[in-house]
C-alpha cells in the first residue's frame, strides 16, 4: 500500500525583504497531507496562514520567497520549478479558490470559454466534449440551468454563484488538491454555508484534499479532518479537529478556541485572548505567544519550543502535556452584547 503523503511541507522558511531589514514571514512551517483530507490552516490576521497556501502554489507575491524548507506533491518537489512548471501543477494537480471570485475569473470571457479552455489545456477532450463536461461541472456545483449559463459573463452572476463557478474551474481538471483561502468571506452570510458545504461535498466525491484557510471557527469544526493553528509565522499546533477542539493542548489554541459559540451553551460569552499578535518586525523571543501568555516561565522566553507529540496532535508549547487545559486568561471575558444593547 502506498503511505506517501499527498503533500509534504518541510521546514519551510518564506523571507520577505524590506526596507527596514528582512521579515520573516513563515519560520520552520511544516505538516503533511493525505489524499482527501482537508486541513483547516486557523489564526489571528497576519499570522501568515495565506503565505502557507501560497507558497504551495508558487503565488508567493514578490517580495517574499522561500529561503529554506521543501514543498513535495507526490513525493516529487515542487518549491524549486520553474514559472513554467509551476503553472503546469496549478490548476492539473493543485486548484485554486480565493476569498474574492473574480480574483480567478476573467470579466472579458463567458465562463463557459473559461471553464472549457481549463478543461481542454488539462485533458485530451475535444471542444465538444469539454462543453459536456463544464456543464457537468457546473451542474454538480448548484448552478440553475448550466447549459444557458455557460454564455454569461461572470458579472451576470451574483457572487454566491460566481464562487460555484470558481469552484467548477478549480475542479475542472480534477486536481489532487485545493487550496481554498477565506472562499466565503466576501460572500453573503446566506450562501457561506452551502458553498462551505458544496466544497466539502465534492471534494469527498473526487477524494480530492483541502487546505481551508479561515478565521472562521465554526467552519473548520464543520469542515477540516485536522486543523493548523498557526501564530507569528510559526505552527503553534496540528492535529484532529475533535481533540483541537476539545482538547487543545496550546494556550494560544485554547484560546481561539474558545471563541466558537457553541449552540445550546448555557455561557454567553465567549473568552478572548488578550493583548494582539505581534507584528513580523517585532516577534519576541523565545515562544512568540509568551507576552500573551498566561503560563509563561522563564524556558518560554529564552527558549523557542519546536513542535512536539502530545496525543495524537503536535504542540509546540514547553509546557505542553502538563496540564495547560486548566489554564485560564486572567481578564475579564469580552460579553457579547445582545442585540437591544446594541449602539442603534
Ligand atoms: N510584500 C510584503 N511586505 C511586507 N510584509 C508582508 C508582505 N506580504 C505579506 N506580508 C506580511 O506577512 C504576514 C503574513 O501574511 P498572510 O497574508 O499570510 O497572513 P494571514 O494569516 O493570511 O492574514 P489574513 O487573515 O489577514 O489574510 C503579514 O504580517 C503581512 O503583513
Amino acid at each position: 500500500m502506498n503511505h506517501q503523503p499527498l503533500l509534504e511541507v518541510r521546514n519551510l522558511k518564506v523571507e520577505i525583504p524590506t526596507r527596514k531589514g528582512t521579515l520573516i514571514a513563515l519560520e520552520d512551517v511544516s505538516f503533511s497531507l493525505k489524499t482527501g483530507e482537508i486541513l483547516g490552516v486557523v489564526g489571528e490576521s497576519g499570522a501568515g496562514k495565506s503565505m502557507v497556501g501560497n507558497s504551495i502554489i508558487g503565488l508567493l507575491g514578490k517580495p517574499a520567497h522561500i529561503t529554506h524548507g521543501e514543498i513535495l506533491l507526490e513525493g516529487k518537489r515542487i518549491d524549486n520549478l520553474s514559472d513554467d512548471e509551476m503553472e503546469k501543477i496549478r490548476g492539473k494537480s493543485i486548484g485554486a479558490i480565493f476569498q474574492d471570485p473574480l480574483t480567478s475569473l476573467n470579466p472579458l470571457f463567458t465562463i463557459g470559454d473559461q471553464l472549457i479552455e481549463t478543461i481542454r489545456i488539462h485533458s485530451n477532450l475535444s471542444e465538444k466534449e469539454a462543453r459536456e463536461r463544464a456543464i457537468r461541472l457546473l451542474e454538480a456545483t448548484g448552478v440553475p440551468a448550466a447549459d444557458k449559463r455557460m454564455d454569461n459573463y461572470p458579472h451576470q452572476f451574483s457572487g454566491g454563484m460566481r464562487q460555484r463557478v470558481v469552484i467548477a474551474l478549480a475542479l475542472s481538471a480534477d486536481p489532487k488538491l485545493i487550496i481554498a483561502d477565506e472562499p466565503t468571506t466576501a460572500l453573503d452570510v446566506s450562501v457561506q454555508a452551502q458553498i462551505i458545504e458544496l466544497l466539502k461535498k465534492l471534494c469527498e466525491e473526487n477524494g480530492t484534499a483541502v487546505i481551508l484557510v479561515t478565521h472562521d471557527m465554526g467552519v473548520i469544526a464543520e469542515t477540516a479532518d485536522r486543523v493548523a493553528v498557526m501564530y507569528a509565522g510559526r505552527l503553534a499546533e496540528i492535529g484532529p479537529v475533535e481533540e483541537m477542539i476539545h482538547d487543545a493542548e496550546h494556550p494560544y489554541t485554547i484560546g481561539l478556541m474558545g471563541s466558537i459559540p457553541k449552540i445550546g451553551d448555557e455561557q454567553d460569552r465567549l473568552s478572548q485572548i488578550p493583548g494582539a499578535m505581534p507584528h513580523l518586525t517585532e516577534v519576541p523571543s523565545g515562544c512568540a505567544f509568551h507576552p500573551r501568555c498566561p503560563l509563561a516561565e522563564e524556558r518560554c522566553i529564552r527558549e523557542r519550543p519546536g513542535l512536539q507529540p502530545c496525543g495524537n496532535k503536535l504542540v509546540a508549547c514547553w509546557k505542553a502535556g502538563r496540564q495547560n487545559k486548566r489554564m485560564q486568561f486572567p481578564q475579564e471575558p469580552f460579553t457579547i452584547r445582545a442585540p437591544e444593547d446594541m449602539p442603534r
